[in-house]
């Protein structure tokens, strides 16, 4: 099996090149500074496997080219993709910096008098703004003492932030996209756009046909000890619900039984697809054994895999969640529906936080008087502006039934931090129900479960738009309970094998963000991606980064972080500068 590196992120410290006083004087604080922010790094962030980030101090300061060229090739040789340069003085520039073009940077200056970081941290930017190589500025607020070795609140919370983006660009570069089928339903996200990936996201589009999985189902082409371990685990752990199909359309427990093992067959056969599998190599199967290298996959279904075959809900919704049979893994992306947009989207949000993702249609936005005239029920607090109703067949992953908690409060985790007793009361919040037989006639068994409410979470999704590119957009809000009566009465009404999430976007009384209405009716699509916590300020970064505008978000103005060329392109309109911006600059890998 191929073995790959992990991305590692570069610590310049930068120095006054004058040597015989001035150098000498500001070596130990500078590396002091250096080896600091390598520490708040790596305690504070981890890759999507659950190891700290590793970061790699260079071994000299950096005074002038010749050190910062010794610099980039420490870099190469350890797989540094994103770069943070560190300084508390004035130091050269352009001779100085990282004009690597692929790799996300900032630069601290340290904000002191004493020495002139700030004045420094000022003329590199200008280099990288009149270079056209884009970097994050960070200037702490307060002066800090020349002999202050702590990192302030204000500045550790823009170096994660950027660090956060930057590592999420660089865990999808040289990646694959797995397109297993074509477009489903006339679905334009499903439609998938080869040149978008390569130059936007560095990553590649693999395609493989749906017969491949069926393949791989009738010769038996997967980990047989696995799969006997799936089925047991299955039966242990996915309770079944009721069947909602009328009685002539209800399938024989026969056919729901031969359903249960094609749908775990076909969680392992995309599995495998995705990230290839030692064992099966171990069958002979060594073409098979390696995979298509995919960070993210899509799987068409309906129609023509549906229309025969169980559709993919169990094996999307089981992959995308934080454990299955092996116990806690990391969750694998896959879209249901092949809507590659919404998996690049889950890709934004996973790598960002490690977390699982809610894929879901975002099926109706319910008004307070629509809301009271068919329950009775008068929506307030969180949800006094209206609600989203989220839900799809498949893919939310089980995380999404906020069974986890973070303080006490319903939650979803890392994968590492999710307990025992966490996982299994996400089993138990989620039953499994043969799909309604009209819209799938192969059959499958759908997920059903209703999201907790309270957990702070954010919507997101991807666009394409012709002549103008990507563009991302996105709304923090938090998720709401219903109560059981006027939860049913408007569940009933969709189709209640799916699970559903209530979310209220915050609203600010500006823009598509004047209620609850308005952001359902400025979605770019059918589907979003729900996220935990409110990350619209880490993707804001990311996509930047990419150079993705984002055209339509909640994020206040104070949590906002892009390169500071940005600022070039209008302040007193940020929302309109970055798509000036983000033109100017074209795609990152394009
Ligand atoms: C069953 C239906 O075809 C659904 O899958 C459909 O409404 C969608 O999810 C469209 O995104
Ligand atoms: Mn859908």
């Amino acid at each position: 099996m191929p073995q790959h590196s992990t991305p590692k992120i570069g610590i310049r410290p930068t120095i006054d090149g004058r040597m015989g006083g001035v150098r000498e004087s500001l070596e130990a604080q500078t590396m002091g500074q250096a080896h600091a922010v390598a520490e708040l790094i790596s305690s504070k962030l981890f890759l999507t496997d659950g190891s700290p980030v590793e970061c790699v101090v260079h071994d000299t300061c950096i005074g002038g080219v010749a050190e910062a060229a010794a610099a980039e090739e420490h870099f190469l040789r350890e797989r540094v993709d994103v770069s943070l340069t560190v300084t508390p003085c004035w130091c050269y520039g352009s001779e100085t910096m990282d004009m690597n073009p692929l790799r996300p940077k900032a630069v601290w200056g340290f904000n002191g008098t004493e020495r002139p970081g700030a004045v420094y941290l000022a003329a590199v930017l200008a280099g990288h703004t009149q270079k056209g190589l884009p970097a994050f500025g960070i200037y702490g607020r307060d002066v800090q003492d020349a002999g202050d070795s702590s990192i302030p609140d204000d500045v550790a919370m823009k170096i994660l932030r950027f660090a956060r983006a930057g590592l999420a660009v660089s865990q999808l570069r040289g990646k694959s996209y797995l397109s297993i089928g074509g477009t489903s339903m006339g679905i334009a996200g499903s439609v998938v756009d080869s040149a978008f990936f390569e130059q936007y996201l560095g990553m590649r589009v693999e395609v493989v046909d749906m017969t491949e999985v069926a393949r791989r189902e009738r010769d038996g082409i997967f980990d047989q000890d696995e799969y006997q371990r799936a089925m047991t685990w299955v039966k242990e752990n996915c309770t079944e619900g009721f069947d909602a199909n009328s009685d002539d359309k209800k399938r024989s427990r026969d056919k729901l039984d031969k359903e249960w093992e094609t749908s775990v067959k076909m969680a392992l056969a995309t599995r495998d697809l995705m990230v290839g599998n030692p064992r099966l190599a171990e069958m002979g199967f060594h073409e098979e054994a390696q995979g298509h290298h995919a960070i993210a996959a899509g799987f068409q279904g309906q129609r023509q895999w549906t229309d025969t075959y169980p559709n993919g809900d169990f094996m999307e919704a089981i992959l995308n969640t934080s454990f299955d049979w092996n116990g806690r893994r990391c969750p694998y992306m896959v879209a249901t529906e092949n809507d590659a947009l919404n998996a690049v989207t889950m890709l934004f949000g996973h790598l960002l936080t490690n977390t699982a993702q809610i894929f879901a249609d975002l099926r109706t936005y319910w008004s307070p008087d629509a809301v009271q005239r068919t329950t009775g029920h008068k929506l307030e607090g969180d949800a006094a502006s209206g609600l989203l109703h989220l839900i799809n067949s498949g893919p939310a992953a089980l995380d999404g039934t906020g069974e986890q908690q973070v303080d006490g409060e319903p939650a979803i985790k890392p994968w590492w931090q999710i307990t025992d007793e966490e996982e299994q009361a996400c089993l138990q919040a989620t039953t499994w129900h043969p799909s309604i037989t009209e819209y799938f006639p192969g059959g499958g068994w759908s997920t059903r479960y209703r999201t907790k409410g309270g957990m702070p979470a954010t919507i997101a999704r991807l666009n394409l738009v012709q002549g103008l590119g990507p563009a991302l957009q996105l709304a923090e809000g938090v998720t709401v309970e219903l109560p059981d009566e006027a939860h049913d009465i408007l569940d009933q009404r969709t189709n209640p094998t799916w699970p559903t999430t209530w979310f209220a976007p915050r609203i600010t009384g500006k823009g598509a963000f004047r209620d609850a209405y308005n952001v359902m009716n400025n979605w770019g699509a059918n589907h979003c991606v729900m996220s935990y916590g409110h990350i619209g300020a880490d993707m804001i970064s990311l996509a930047a980064m990419l150079r993705i505008p984002v055209y339509m978000h909640n994020v206040s103005d104070e949590n906002i972080f892009r390169p500071s060329s940005w600022n070039a392109f209008g302040t007193a309109d940020p929302e309109g500068a970055d798509f000036r911006a983000c033109r100017n600059y074209g795609p990152l890998f394009g």
